[in-house]
């Protein structure tokens, strides 16, 4: 048996010192067998913590995908193995700090969003589209847009949304008469939309047209944000968080679309965690609140939609706050 199957079975095994002694005699920890697993993914379907240590700190990626888009973390979440989960979310975590403080060192003066800004898009009834047929927003998030709004709306007062979309959110923060109403988006078309429909005509509401990191100047300090914009990446999400103390007021709530991974349950819960770290680390709590989308996503949704940006049972919606009023509740 050649070196990289011998290190399957043991990881499989669980022999930590086996798995040692051939990584240390060269065998390949990104090795794929047949049956398209890694030995990460073996020692994790067993629950082996201390072989997934070894195969990570030998530099096995812990986000490695099987042909049926399963990943280590996965495994060991699907069989309940508890420790083996902890160490691989941490696994992960970690990678995309680094990665994600690389990212930005290299891409200072990237524009992500350009190309889609750029390009048509295409209205109906239950999705906008952009001209490579992937969904902008789809009408089945409804119920998730009416939670958000009704989060950033608890304290009442002044709200900001950014990113229009089908106005879903917006419609659903009109029904709880915010005090203003400020939207931000930077789609020409989506932006012509929200005119054509009325809402520039209505008393509380203040359209701001451009993308918000060119129009940080026009905003004031809100009681509610939500943020859910499109064709950027969690890059961006991370920037719009550092402007938070400046944006939102003391004991204002804020939320956004947690569509962060949402093709991959595992990756998600990663996410989920490095997105509250992040917030953690400027001062904010985040609560995610489970709310569960299977029962709305049958197949039929996606018809005509090139990807599903959303494969899992349960949405967690985020509801941030300052670590401050969290403790003063
Ligand atoms: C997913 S949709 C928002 C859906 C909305 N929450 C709803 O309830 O219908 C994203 C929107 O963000 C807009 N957008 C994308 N990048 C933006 C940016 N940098 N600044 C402002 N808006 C942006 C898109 O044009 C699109 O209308």
């Amino acid at each position: 048996m050649d070196e990289v199957q011998q290190l399957c079975d043991a990881a499989r095994n669980g022999d930590t010192n086996k798995v040692r002694a051939l990584i240390d005699s060269g065998a390949d920890v990104t090795y794929f067998d047949s049956d398209g697993l890694n030995p990460l993914m073996h020692a994790a379907k067993k629950g082996h913590a201390d072989v997934v240590k070894t195969l990570l700190s030998a530099g096995a990626p812990w986000n490695a995908l099987s042909p049926s888009n399963i990943s280590a973390g996965d495994f060991a979440m699907d069989a309940g193995h508890q420790e083996v989960f902890e160490v691989l979310v941490n696994a992960g975590i970690q990678a995309e700090l680094v990665l994600g403080s690389i990212a930005r060192k290299e891409n200072k003066n990237g524009d992500p969003s350009g190309d889609y800004l750029d390009d048509r898009v295409t209205f109906s009834e239950d999705k906008l589209m952009d001209s490579n047929s992937k969904a902008v927003m789809m009408a089945w998030e409804k119920p998730l847009m009416e939670a958000h709004a009704k989060a950033v709306c608890s304290v009442g007062g002044h709200i900001l949304n950014i990113g229009f979309g089908m106005g879903l959110v917006d419609t659903a923060i009109q029904k709880y008469a915010p005090v203003t109403h400020t939207i931000v988006e930077a789609h020409p078309e989506v932006y012509e939309r929200m005119l054509r429909t009325g809402w520039g005509q209505k008393d509380n509401v203040k359209i701001i047209f451009g993308r918000w990191q060119d129009v940080l100047s026009q905003l004031e300090t809100y009681d509610g944000i939500f943020f859910d914009t499109y064709g950027e990446y969690y890059e961006d999400l991370r920037e719009f968080h550092q402007h938070l103390p400046v944006l939102l007021k003391p004991g204002g709530i804020y939320s956004f679309f947690n569509g962060l991974c949402g093709g991959n349950a595992f990756f998600h819960v990663v996410y989920c965690n490095l997105v509250s770290l992040e917030l953690q680390n400027l001062g904010y709590s985040t609560q995610l609140i489970p709310l569960p989308v299977k029962e709305c996503l049958g197949d039929e949704v996606w018809e005509g939609v090139k990807q599903k940006y959303w494969q899992l049972d349960t949405y967690y919606l985020p509801v941030c706050q300052s670590i401050q009023d969290s403790d003063d509740v």
